[in-house]
């Protein structure tokens, strides 16, 4: 799985992965996240989080698993975030932040909860590709994507701090595979050099 903060370089990565035969790669559904039935649970999340961060939050736990639930079609997939991420960074996020009821939390953890016991979600590796909050910021604002034109600097630091506290010094989950660092804030020439420096190490997990 590869992780790491919005406009870390997550998709670009995925998207240099899938020139290789026999992967499979599943990027995050984020267009359904713009677009379910005529409605934009996004975009509604970041214009008032305290209203709709439920809806968006229980549509995306929706979504990656039903990624995580796709039979295998290659001996290697590898996929854009996880239901793991979107709970406990997203969620948390918005929970620690206030921004989430505590009634909602409750709901949407005893979902997850639920999830994770009774549906079998292997991991073989977590690459994370770690970036400066600035560096995703520079990114965000190139990209240009309409709902996050909201985002500040802060919002991206906090996403950060609870990427760091779980992948790096494990002070808040149980982290679910081995975790593969890549400095991520380099030019994308170095970040393909990256990419072929591990490419072993990537593929081969589930060995
Ligand atoms: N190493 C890089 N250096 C500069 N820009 C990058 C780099 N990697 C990705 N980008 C650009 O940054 C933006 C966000 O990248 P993207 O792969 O969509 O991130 P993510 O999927 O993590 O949100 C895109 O416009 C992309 O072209
Ligand atoms: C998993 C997850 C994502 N989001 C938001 C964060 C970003 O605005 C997009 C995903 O874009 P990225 O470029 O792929 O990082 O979705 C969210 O609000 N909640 C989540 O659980």
């Amino acid at each position: 799985m590869t992780k790491g903060n919005i406009a870390s370089g997550k998709t670009t990565c995925l998207e240099y992965f899938s020139k290789t035969s026999d992967i499979e790669v599943l990027t995050e559904p984020v267009s359904k996240w713009r677009n379910v039935q005529g409605c934009n649970p996004l975009g509604l999340m970041y214009q008032d989080p305290s209203r709709w961060g439920l809806t968006l939050q229980t549509y995306v736990q929706l979504t990656m698993l039903d990624r995580h639930v796709l039979p295998m079609s290659t001996p290697v997939r590898m996929m854009e975030r996880s239901i793991y991420s979107a709970k406990y960074i997203f969620a948390e996020n918005l929970y620690k932040s206030g921004k989430m009821p505590e009634v909602d939390f409750a709901v949407l953890s005893e979902w997850f909860e639920w999830i994770i016991k009774n549906i079998a979600i292997p991991v073989d590796l977590i690459v994370y590709l770690q970036t400066s909050p600035q560096t995703c910021y520079e990114r965000l604002k190139q990209r240009c994507r309409d709902e996050e034109k909201v985002i500040p600097l802060e919002y991206l630091e906090s996403i950060h701090n609870l990427y760091e506290d779980w992948l790096i010094h494990h002070k808040s989950f149980e982290v679910p595979a081995p975790v593969l660092v890549i400095p991520a804030d380099h030019d994308l020439k170095k970040m393909l050099h990256q990419y072929e420096e591990n490419r072993e190490k990537i593929l081969m997990a589930h060995c």
